[in-house]
């Protein structure tokens, strides 16, 4: 079966957005985890506006009450980042190539062009035994380069998969992926996926048992409101007669 590792990133965003801590991260991490889900991903980004830095350490010591989960760090391999992490220690460090003002992830590495930069940092990853995961498109020709800089992993980003589900030319954009996951295998790689995966779409993802774990956030939050939304309301209704 498909590992689940909940992006806690939009309960981040939300409790920022008050500057106090509600909701709780960690409070949440502990639900997800107790409802049987694999792990927990963060992906802090420099200006923090998601999770920070401090939300690694604290669900760090969290985890150490659940050893069969896992927490992966998502992000930009810049100083402070690589200093958390490399601090830090989780089970899984997914890197991502994106731009410190990037609004959210929007492509993968181009491991040709930055391996030079990749391998060292890969290198100190994994002396410290985390995974090493590396966000890449669905191209299964640059599966093996991969491999070869030292990744564990890839992470194929799924935005284009999400976006084109149930629709015209989806067959030949879902052929991809299963051809670049099975190329990532091929070359000695396990295969993650995330990036706008949601309840109606992640299923055909990964039924072919490729994918040994998805990371999703936003669409779960999202869905979480959707289906909670009207019990709310209906109760707040209830408490004003
Ligand atoms: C790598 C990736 O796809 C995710 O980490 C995503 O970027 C995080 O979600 P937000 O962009 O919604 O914070
Ligand atoms: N690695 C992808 C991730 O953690 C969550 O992406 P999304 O579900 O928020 O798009």
């Amino acid at each position: 079966m498909t590992h689940l590792s909940v992006n806690l990133n939009k309960i981040g965003l939300l409790r920022n957005s008050r500057g106090r801590n509600y909701p709780n991260m960690v409070e949440m991490a502990k639900r997800t985890l107790d409802l049987g889900a694999f792990g927990i991903t963060i992906h802090p980004r420099p200006d923090q506006r998601h999770a920070t830095y401090q939300d690694a350490y604290d669900l760090k010591e969290l985890l150490k009450h659940y050893p069969d989960a896992e927490l992966n760090i998502e992000g930009f391999p810049d100083e402070q980042f690589l200093s958390v992490v490399l601090e830090v220690v989780p089970h899984q460090c997914t890197l991502v190539p994106d731009d410190p003002n990037q609004l959210t992830s929007d492509h993968g590495w181009n491991v040709a062009r930055d391996q030079d930069a990749l391998r060292p940092i890969i290198a100190k990853l994994k002396e410290k035994g985390i995974r090493v995961v590396l966000f890449m498109d669905p191209d299964a020709d640059n599966m093996a380069l991969a491999k070869e800089v030292g990744a564990d992993r890839v992470e194929l980003y799924t935005e284009e998969y999400a976006s084109h589900y149930g629709k015209n030319g989806f067959d030949t954009i879902a052929e991809r992926y299963q051809e670049s996951a099975q190329a990532a295998l091929d070359a000695g790689l396990g295969v993650n996926a995330g990036h706008d995966l949601d309840l109606t779409n992640v299923e055909d993802l990964c039924r072919a048992g490729r994918i040994t774990e998805v990371s999703i956030g936003h669409a779960l939050t999202v869905e979480a409101l959707d289906l909670g939304w009207d019990q709310v309301v209906k109760a707040y209704l209830s408490k004003l007669v």
